[in-house]
């Protein structure tokens, strides 16, 4: 096959900043993407209606013109966060999902939940008005070992919170071990599973072997193979439990390649190619719409996309820039380290 043609996909999981990083980014996602679940951890971060309604204005208007694109907008949830005003907000249509970080798992989650106790009140409404819940998978205790904190996190904060509130519809994002693949598989209800690009390409050799290559080091951390060959396994079934969240996490070039880089991976630029490219060799380019384009929007009880893109497989490799540049400074584009033949064709 040299042509596929498939609905319009969306981002279930994006990181656009602000300013002039926000101006920077925003056109590589709305070149391909219809939607995309907008993360709040800006600084300071999304935390009220009011908070998402004015990000979401500043998003709109950097959207490059003849581009349509639809932020989908997510708050973040903290020990203060009132559940009127996330009803309210969801039932306004601005908000789709509210977003956990437990306090230091990742880039900017400083004010995330470190009691859930005190997140209980929100949660308890969140499920009975049925707006998910997006969650960062990973424990942050200094005594649990890095590559197996998303697998603590299933067992002591996920498993425990889900039979507590079996209602609460619930996001594991970016998904890279087998075991939430597995929890996610054998699990009945209300639980689904976002999966990045760049986890189906990378395993940790990636960050590690022959020198340390920052580019490749987000959170949570690439695993083993076993885990990089069980989320492709997930990711072309088509089991509608899974689609794709870029966790595209743009940071200024200076910020990673320092003494105490920062996480993040810059994806959206070539996404569409490199899941072609995964997808094809998992012979299994027939699923990679239901990936992109179908299971998202079952998920978050959103209508799929009307319009459709077409991707064209080119006999000689496509090129895409090492580098963008935003105001805010360069940003290092991920690189698959094979040379990619599909691209979108342009409009
Ligand atoms: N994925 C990352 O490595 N970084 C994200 C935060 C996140 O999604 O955990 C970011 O905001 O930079
Ligand atoms: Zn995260
Ligand atoms: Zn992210």
């Amino acid at each position: 096959m040299t042509e596929l043609t498939i609905r319009r996909p969306d981002d279930w999981h994006l990181h656009l900043r602000d300013g002039g990083m926000l101006k920077g980014v925003i056109g590589d996602t709305s070149r391909h993407f219809a939607r995309a679940i907008i993360m709040p951890n800006l600084v300071p971060p999304v935390v009220t209606t009011a908070d998402a309604a004015a990000y979401r204005k500043r998003i709109l208007a950097a959207v490059p013109k003849g581009d349509r694109f639809e932020p989908l907008m997510t708050l973040y949830l903290t020990e203060g966060t009132n559940p009127d005003d996330v009803e309210a907000g969801h039932r306004s249509g601005l908000i789709k999902a509210v977003k956990l970080y437990p306090a230091g798992a990742t880039t900017n989650s400083q004010s995330g939940v470190r009691n859930f106790e005190n997140a209980m009140p929100v949660l308890e409404r969140m499920a009975k008005i049925g707006l998910p819940l997006c969650v960062h998978g990973e424990v942050t205790s200094a005594d649990v070992d890095i590559f197996d904190r998303e697998a603590v996190f299933i067992e002591t904060v996920l498993d425990p919170l889900r039979a507590r509130l079996p209602e609460l519809k619930v996001t594991m994002e970016h998904v890279t071990t087998k075991d939430g693949i597995d929890y996610i598989t054998s699990s009945k209800a209300n639980l689904a599973g976002s999966i990045t690009t760049h986890h189906l390409i990378i395993n940790r050799n990636a960050i590690l072997v022959g020198g340390i290559r920052p580019h490749y080091y987000c959170l949570p951390v690439a695993k083993r193979e076993v885990h990089r060959l069980a989320l492709r396994a997930a990711a072309t079934s088509g089991n509608p439990r899974f689609f794709l969240g870029t966790d595209s996490a743009p940071h200024v070039d200076p910020l990673k390649e320092c003494a105490c880089g920062c996480a993040g991976i810059y994806t959206s630029i070539n996404t569409m190619s490199c899941l072609a490219h995964v997808f094809e060799q998992e012979q299994a380019l027939d699923k990679l719409e239901a990936f992109a384009s179908l299971n998202g929007p079952a998920w978050y009880g959103l209508p799929v996309n009307e319009e459709t893109i077409t991707l064209r497989k080119h006999a000689e490799p496509v090129e895409f820039p090492k580098k963008i540049e935003t105001e805010a400074g360069a940003v290092t584009v991920f690189d698959p380290m094979f040379p990619l033949h599909w691209a979108v064709t342009e409009r």
